[in-house]
């Protein structure tokens, strides 16, 4: 995957990294919209490729050729030990190349350079088309963002198929660095990885940061050295920034979308923050921040009025972005361009406020956020409350449909090994002491949170299993 983030635009073609952990049926589906005409596929995942293309020859005769990427060292399913007829093996393929082979520059900076599909959070996964230009600004800023040196040694933990790897897989290239690459994405690998071969920087995603801190100590080495850790994709908990920062890492926090290639904002330390208390600082690292220096600018707005917000920290707006850092458009998708830069900004459909200082901090998808009796509930500050119970390991709040409230906000949790004791009215007391007894789950229910693969909980399965619970109003007159 990392060889075609150059080989696929140097041959003067787009690359389209799909989400290895799709089935079939969808990559069927994104093989057709993509239109991909060759495709790459680990030894891992022959399988699931088989099967997609089984599916799409039922509708098309033009199906892209394939390319069987082999690796000595990963568990095969199924019998693709060799590649069968039709098909050709990669190494292979490479030798057939030239080595006087003239690379195939873009005739024009914003021609594309790659297709990513979104994570499919909240609705299917949309395909957005990234330009040269814009992958070239974005790499160059994740590199300052990441305080990337030269020669770095970056840990993947991050998929090459979200934004390009956050666009570090042309950023590490850009500084010479080495990649280290891992099938199995454990605590326990990340640490003793990190320790052998002296990594200076990752990325993870909150969830993987999290099962980095809740590790058996055993499993927990210690740091080799200064270990940058940039985080973002979904709300990172203060919890967990102040525990990874006393697990010895430098955490990087920094929020954006595939439409914006990754990263967008950062949430830029400043030095007189240093000496204040570890959950304060903590409580500063989880807002979203400013702008990197790749975007042309970022606002707070009323997508009605297109007016900003004030830097009052209360009022909410829509997060919007402009610039070369922002996609082309949605591939074959006019309509939902067209929604998406309505007014000349793009609507990222997260909710924030701005803080006095300029910083955005996110309260909400607008999809997610709780209406309770006329109240804006932000899911992201319940869920903060949630993780600071000692006993939560992960915790979602959507919106559970109410008769007389409308919603009421409805916890689901997975709890930490030895904490089974912990019932769901104990939580729900440890809520309402510290928030705002509106605010505070009316339900909780315990087990496993369903993700998507970049980590993000999938929080439309959560709401159909709350509105399968019914109102809880008819049922008991609520006292809020
Ligand atoms: N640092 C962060 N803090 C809070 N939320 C974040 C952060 N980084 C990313 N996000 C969330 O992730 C979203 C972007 O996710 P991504 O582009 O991977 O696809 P998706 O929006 O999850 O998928 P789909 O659009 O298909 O539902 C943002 O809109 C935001 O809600």
């Amino acid at each position: 995957m990392y060889e075609l983030h150059f080989g696929v635009p140097m041959a003067g073609a787009i690359l389209c990294a799909l989400n290895t952990r799709h089935d079939s049926a969808m990559v069927s589906v994104l093989l057709k919209h993509s239109e991909a005409k060759i495709l790459f596929v680990d030894q891992q995942l022959y399988h699931i490729a088989h099967g997609a293309l089984q599916i799409l020859s039922k509708t098309s005769s033009n199906l892209p050729l394939v390319i069987l990427v082999l690796d000595s060292q990963s568990i095969v399913v199924g019998n693709t030990t060799a590649p069968s007829r039709g098909e050709l093996e990669y190494e292979s393929f490479l030798e057939t190349g030239k080595l006087d082979f003239e690379v195939k520059r873009p005739k024009d900076e914003l021609d594309p350079i790659s297709v990513n599909y979104t994570s499919g959070t909240t609705s299917s996964p949309k395909g957005v088309v990234y330009s040269h230009r814009g992958a070239y600004l974005n790499s160059l800023a994740t590199v300052l963002l990441n305080e990337m040196g030269s020669m770095p040694v970056y840990l993947w933990t991050v998929p090459m198929f979200h934004c390009n790897g956050w666009c570090m897989t042309w950023g590490v290239a850009a500084q010479g660095g080495t990649n280290v690459c891992l099938r199995d994405v454990t605590a326990k690998s990340i640490f003793r990885i990190v320790a052998e071969y002296r990594v200076t920087h990752m990325g993870a995603a909150p969830t993987v940061l999290s099962m980095m801190i809740n590790a058996p100590s055993c499993d927990q080495k210690p740091l080799p050295g200064k270990v940058v850790v940039m985080t973002g994709a979904a709300p990172p908990p203060p919890q967990v920034l102040f525990k990874m920062e006393s697990l010895g890492f430098m955490v990087v926090h920094s929020y954006g979308l595939t439409e914006v290639y990754g990263a967008g904002t950062i949430c830029a330390w400043k030095p007189e923050w240093d000496d204040l208390p570890p959950d304060t600082r903590a409580t500063l690292r989880a807002r979203q921040g400013v702008p990197h220096l790749g975007l042309e600018r970022l606002d707070v707005m009323d997508p009605i009025t297109m007016r900003s917000v004030p830097s009052d920290a209360k009022t909410i707006g829509e997060v919007m972005f402009r610039g070369n850092t922002v996609m082309r458009r949605y591939l074959k998708d006019l309509k939902a361009t067209q929604e998406a830069f309505k007014g000349g900004w793009f609507h990222s459909g997260d909710l924030a406020v701005r803080h006095t200082d300029g910083y955005i901090e996110l309260k909400d998808r607008s999809k997610d956020i709780i209406i309770s009796g006329g109240e804006n509930i932000s899911t992201i500050e319940v869920e903060s409350v949630l993780f600071s119970h000692p006993g939560v390991l992960e915790a979602a709040v959507v919106g559970r449909p109410d008769e007389h409230w409308g919603e009421m906000p409805c916890a689901f949790v997975k709890l930490k090994d030895g904490f089974d004791h912990v019932t769901s009215e104990e939580i729900i007391a440890f809520c309402r002491d510290k928030l705002p007894h509106y605010m505070a789950p009316k339900t909780v229910v315990f087990g496993d949170l369903p993700k998507t693969s970049t980590g993000k909980t999938q929080k439309y399965i959560l709401r159909e299993k709350a509105k399968a619970m019914g109102s809880l109003s008819h049922k008991k007159p609520s006292k809020l």
